[in-house]
């Protein structure tokens, strides 16, 4: 089997190109950046640090990488029988057009087998959405053909890889924890269902993706808020701060109430999955910066991502969510001079003031109970 997989970031090296490449696939990455592309390119593999109680060293070989905005790509897409993405939501839109002239390559060459393609991002149906941006990109005459022999498969992916530590002089090292889970949805395959060791299908997709996004992705951005509030640089060090921890538990819990409403899991088991994200996000082996996993707080605001969607569940099975306020309203106490996103914030902020920046970011309506609770938050944690 050949891969495509744009993006040799964290979760591209770490996690989605590891296990390609684990599985023999024949992978090659596609990114912008020179400097990963270079060392790819000479050295065709990198040292993938596994961190835990028992910390290993694996080693990732016999891969290439190309320029995502260049013909190779365009010409690997009309050949492969996979394509993956971790390049980040906002980047789906941009690598769509190459994609799109792929599947344009790949019919006129007469290249009938299936082509699937899975982005491997932290979105609600990612891939979904992406397949919007490829057949915003396509013509009108091409897309009967792309719908019959391209399936656009949506997934959940879940370990933490933060940016290799400071100092380290290899650009492809990087670290990760030793949990990972990759679940895709088997119901929108085209061609047979490929057999590839941490892979896991299910046709149960969306309890899978919001399980992982409103419980780890909930309390792992309310730990950032919480702790850069509480002058806390590191996850490991916010989360071991019980002021932070109860109200990052109880958010969890609460967006958890949710999820046993809506896809019936069971409590017990829900109650373990949050003990153990928990244990995770105190990893000792893992430097993970309060600023990465906070990064684009707007996104995070918005109302279908991590803070807001398990707050409109509560209020939809009127169920408590003080601690998901408490959660929200450090949020929009997020500083940070490195992300557009977070300048932007304070400029909303400066200009509409809490209320209205809220309901804009959120959709929340600006006169509702909730807009008001996490206001007042706000105003308390000054
Ligand atoms: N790091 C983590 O722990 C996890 C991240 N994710 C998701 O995975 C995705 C990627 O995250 P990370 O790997 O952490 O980010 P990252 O920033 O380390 O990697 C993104 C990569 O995409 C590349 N890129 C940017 N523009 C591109 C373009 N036009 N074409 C091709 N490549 C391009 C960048 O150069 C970079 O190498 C995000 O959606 C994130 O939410 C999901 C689970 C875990
Ligand atoms: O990648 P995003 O969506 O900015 O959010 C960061 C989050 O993603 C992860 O990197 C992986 O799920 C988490 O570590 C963190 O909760």
């Amino acid at each position: 089997m050949k891969a495509l997989h744009f993006g040799a970031g964290n979760i591209g090296r770490g996690f989605i190109g590891k296990l390609l490449a684990d599985a023999q696939v024949e992978l090659t990455f596609a990114d912008v950046h020179p400097v990963l592309l270079d060392a790819l390119k000479s050295r065709k593999g990198y040292n993938v640090n596994v961190v835990g109680e028992q910390a290993t060293v694996e080693t990732v070989s016999n891969v290439n990488a190309v320029n995502s905005a260049g013909q190779e790509a365009i010409d690997l897409i009309a050949q492969v029988d996979l394509v993956t993405t971790a390049v980040g939501p906002t980047i789906l839109e941009k690598i769509a057009p190459n994609v799109a002239k792929g599947l344009i390559l790949r019919h006129q060459q007469g290249n009938e087998s299936p082509l699937n393609i899975i982005a491997c991002e932290n979105m609600v149906r990612g891939t979904s959405q992406f397949k919007q941006h490829v057949f915003n990109a396509l013509p009108e005459d091409e897309k009967a053909w792309v719908e019959a022999h391209v399936g656009f498969v949506d997934s959940a992916v879940d370990r933490i890889v933060p940016p290799a530590a400071a100092g380290s002089s290899d650009p492809l090292e990087v670290t990760v924890e030793t949990f990972s889970e990759w679940i895709v949805d088997e119901t929108q395959f085209k061609g047979p269902l490929p057999d590839i060791k941490g892979m896991e299908l299910t046709d149960n997709l969306m309890a899978f993706v919001e399980r992982k996004l409103f419980t780890l992705n909930t309390g792992h951005a309310i730990t950032a808020y919480l702790g850069q509030q509480a002058g806390h640089a590191t996850i490991r060090d916010a989360i071991l701060d019980s002021t932070v921890r109860d109200v990052v538990k109880g958010a969890m819990e609460e967006s958890g109430a949710v999820l046993i409403k809506r896809y019936g899991f069971d409590a017990e088991k829900h109650a373990a999955y949050i003990k153990k994200i928990l244990s995770r996000f105190e990893n000792p082996y893992l430097q993970d910066d309060v600023e990465r996993v906070g990064r684009q707080p707007l996104r995070k605001l918005s109302a279908g991502d991590r803070l807001i969607k398990p707050l409109l569940g509560t209020q939809e099975y009127g169920l408590p969510h003080a601690n998901l306020i408490i959660g929200i309203a450090a949020a929009m106490r997020y500083r940070s001079e490195q992300d557009p996103q977070a300048l932007e914030l304070v400029e909303l902020l400066d200009t509409l003031g809490p209320k209205a920046t809220l309901a804009q970011i959120s959709g929340l309506p600006a006169e509702s109970d909730v807009v008001a609770e996490a206001v007042s938050a706000y105003e308390k944690m000054h």
